[in-house]
């Protein structure tokens, strides 16, 4: 694995990465001294048994939390030098959120919530980039829904919704929390497809964390966090596969140890 800070190939980095909630008995380590990279323009899947530490890596990775120790960097940025202001900008203008709950702002219509970002910025959105978020109400089919608001679309169109706020920003990487997790098996499987299709078609970065094998299935790669470490890393298996790997971790072993296959 390439850990030189700001490779080129890699578009957020954690290097020696640990976190403990608590203190005394009370302790816990989330995460438990992590060094990865997640590569530029993949889909990369964070799967592990539950409390395995998937989201606390996520959020780390995504600057909504510090570590006890050790240096995350976004591109060649370390964020782990950064004050709050300066964080806030980043996050703002760099990194896409999407979540299981969707996080839509209830009062604003569609073409609201996917310009909110701008605004939050304080950046008046240019002729292209309005052009470019027609062009994503397009193509993730939400064309005729751009002045209803949340309440008013089912829980697949307000998942795209979120999607195409995600990407409104063109940002260096979406991190996905369990994006499908509120959603039935059809509708999401529609939505890894979108995600699929970012990734295939604009190069778009995306880290996503599930629970849900054959949503692990479409990633290019497949991180395995057990214990709030690292124990396999991937390239893209079946649903079958990835099922019997979390059944070895469940079961405290993984066959074939933590490298790459
Ligand atoms: N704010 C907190 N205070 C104390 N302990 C915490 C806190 N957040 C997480 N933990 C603990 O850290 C460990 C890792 O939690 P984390 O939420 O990252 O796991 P996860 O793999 O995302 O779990 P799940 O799949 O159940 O969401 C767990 O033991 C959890 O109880």
């Amino acid at each position: 694995m390439q850990t030189t800070p700001g490779a080129r190939e890699m578009v957020a980095l954690v290097a020696d990465l640990s976190k403990q909630y608590g203190a005394g008995e009370q302790r816990v380590r989330a995460l438990d001294d992590v060094s990865i990279g997640i590569a530029r323009g993949q889909f990369t899947a964070i799967m592990g048994p539950s409390g395995s530490g998937k989201s606390t890596l996520m959020h780390v990775m995504a600057g909504l939390d510090t570590p006890t120790s050790g240096r995350v960097w976004l591109g060649s940025d370390e964020i782990t030098r950064l004050g709050d202001a300066a964080l806030t900008r980043l996050r703002r203008r760099r990194i896409g959120f999407v979540f299981q709950s969707f996080n839509l702002v209830p009062t604003l219509d569609v073409r609201g919530n996917i310009l909110l970002p701008f605004h939050l910025d304080g950046v008046k959105p240019d002729r292209e980039t309005l052009a470019r978020i027609d062009a994503l109400l397009g193509s993730l089919g939400l064309a005729d829904r751009a002045s209803h608001r949340p309440h008013e679309l089912s829980g697949g169109q307000q998942q795209r919704v979120a999607i195409a706020r995600a990407l409104a920003t063109q940002p260096d990487i979406i991190f996905a929390d369990e994006p499908t997790g509120a959603l039935d098996t059809r509708t999401g499987r529609e939505v890894l497809g979108l995600l699929r299709s970012a990734v295939a078609q604009s190069g778009q970065s995306i880290a996503m964390v599930t629970h849900d094998p054959i949503a692990a299935s479409h990633a290019d790669r497949i991180l395995f966090l057990a214990d709030g470490r690292i124990v396999a890393d991937r390239g893209a298996m079946s649903p079958e596969q990835i099922s019997e790997t979390m059944l070895g971790l469940e079961r405290g072993a993984v066959a074939g140890g933590g490298s790459r296959a």
